[in-house]
């Protein structure tokens, strides 16, 4: 059995979903269908998800929600006439209005999922299993156990069903959300929980570029990733793929393989335990984000200081800012964070520290880290100079670079501004560099 994820863009107006259907179809073995909210089209420029979020920061700041809510009811209702389907979704979406006043954030965001799932399963003439009914969580983390036990009432030889994704219930029964991305990981829940055979993830793209094609134009596909490899890569900012949807399915070694709804003939990406790879290959993979902030102490001999350190923890705590890296030297040590992890704290935090006995507090601010990844890396991790060579004779400043040693990847803190520049750099230099080995043999 095949779990197929369509992404919000494969479900974001009619002519999406009879792509989706001629997929479906196609297999007879694509039997659990999860979807994502209908997402952006060439006419609508903002996801459900997001109008969603938008009606619940109107209703919050007792702002007038209900022109965005008619808009969310217009795009429904449009899909739903389009197709030609009987579902009565004015009843679903007035139970919803009725509902915003009162309701949770987990209940609003997640019911452009509800209801696009409710719209394809007539479609496709499945049957809708809500994700409320089975989809447990314990705190953050999915109880397997408990969700199996409910999902078996659901499941039968001739189970074709569709799944609302990004949502579940909490132990009280509440509704609860997952990270935004979040109906990968209900795709690869749903993988595990039926043991499926491949886990289908139907997108915009063909497969994982080796660099964003956003950035880099006709970026070539990464055919075969590792888990590994997909785990970086999506926690260095793939949006393709959310990063915790790569447990639950290495658990059981089922394949994922990421494809494109709009291209369904092109190969895509093929994402496994293990990969054969051409050994000349010095990355796999470039990602990175923005945003950052570098902050960084000084003290004489810090690394013998633990008084120090310790009192700069005790301080830094107070502040429960999750540190995304922290890097260190004989006298010095730096933090990495989010900017918008910050949020408004950057001068307190400072404050604190200048309390700590230090030699020197310094800020480096819009920072973006990017990231090569490769399994090579853990291997040879020398091959990190070659990069950083290449990026040195391009005149980018390379403020950081972290490498641990059986890393598969290595991480460059760069200006934000030379962002898109560093990810362009180290892609044509790799795939150069392929070229003239391959001429040369
Ligand atoms: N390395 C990459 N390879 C492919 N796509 C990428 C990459 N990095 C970023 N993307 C972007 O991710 C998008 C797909 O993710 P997303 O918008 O979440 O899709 P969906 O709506 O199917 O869930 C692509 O359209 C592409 O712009
Ligand atoms: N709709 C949710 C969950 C999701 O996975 O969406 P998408 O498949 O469009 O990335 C979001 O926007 O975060």
């Amino acid at each position: 059995m095949k779990v197929a994820k369509f992404g919000g863009s494969s479900v974001a107006d009619a002519g999406q979903f009879k792509k989706v259907r001629e997929i479906v179809e196609a297999n007879a073995d694509r039997r659990v269908v999860v979807v994502s909210a209908a997402g952006k089209s060439a006419t609508e420029s903002i996801k459900v998800t997001d109008l969603l979020i938008e009606v619940e920061k109107l209703r919050d700041a007792g702002e007038d929600y209900r022109p965005v809510f008619k808009h969310i009811e217009r795009r429904f209702v449009g899909i739903r006439d389009a197709l030609g389907l009987n579902v009565a979704i004015e009843n679903d979406l007035q139970k919803i209005e009725k509902r915003i006043e009162n309701c949770s954030h987990d209940y609003l965001v997640s019911r452009g999922e509800f209801l696009t799932a409710k719209l394809m399963a007539d479609f496709l003439g499945f049957q809708f299993i809500d994700a409320a009914r089975f989809l447990v969580f314990d705190g953050h983390k999915v109880n397997y156990g408990e969700s199996i036990n409910r999902l078996r009432d659901f499941l039968s030889v001739n189970t074709q069903i569709v799944v609302p994704g990004f949502y579940g219930v909490d132990e009280t029964g509440q509704i609860h959300i997952m990270a935004r991305g979040g109906g990968d990981v209900s795709g690869a829940v749903l993988a595990n929980l039926v043991d499926a055979d491949l886990y289908e993830n139907w997108t915009d793209v063909s497969g994982i570029k080796m660099a964003d094609p956003r950035i880099v134009d006709h970026s070539r596909r990464i055919n075969e990733l590792t888990y590994d490899e997909l785990q970086e890569l999506s926690y260095m900012g793939v949006s393709v793929f959310q990063e915790e949807a790569i447990k639950p399915v290495e658990q059981r070694q089922i394949p994922i393989a990421i494809l494109n709804t709009n291209h369904p003939e092109e190969d895509g990406t093929l994402v496994e335990k293990t990969v054969h790879r051409d050994q000349d290959q010095l990355v796999t993979g470039v990602a990175g984000k923005k945003d950052y902030v570098i902050i960084s102490i000084k003290k004489y001999q810090l690394n013998k200081r633990f008084d120090i350190m310790a009192k700069v923890f005790s301080e830094i705590q107070r502040f429960n800012v999750p540190f995304e890296y922290v890097s260190s030297g004989t006298d010095s040590f730096s933090f990495l964070v989010k900017k918008d992890q910050l949020a408004g704290q950057l001068n307190a935090i400072l404050t604190a520290l200048k309390k700590c006995d230090l030699d020197s507090v310094t800020l480096d601010q819009d920072v973006a880290l990017v990231a090569a990844v490769s399994h090579e890396l853990s291997e040879r991790p020398a091959n990190a100079g070659k990069i950083l060579d290449f990026l040195n004779d391009s005149q980018i400043k390379v403020h950081l670079v972290i490498q641990e040693g059986s890393d598969i990847k290595v991480v460059f803190g760069v200006a934000n501004k030379d962002y898109e520049k560093t990810i362009k750099k180290i892609y044509r230099n790799i795939n150069s560099k392929t070229k003239k080995l391959r001429m040369a043999i």
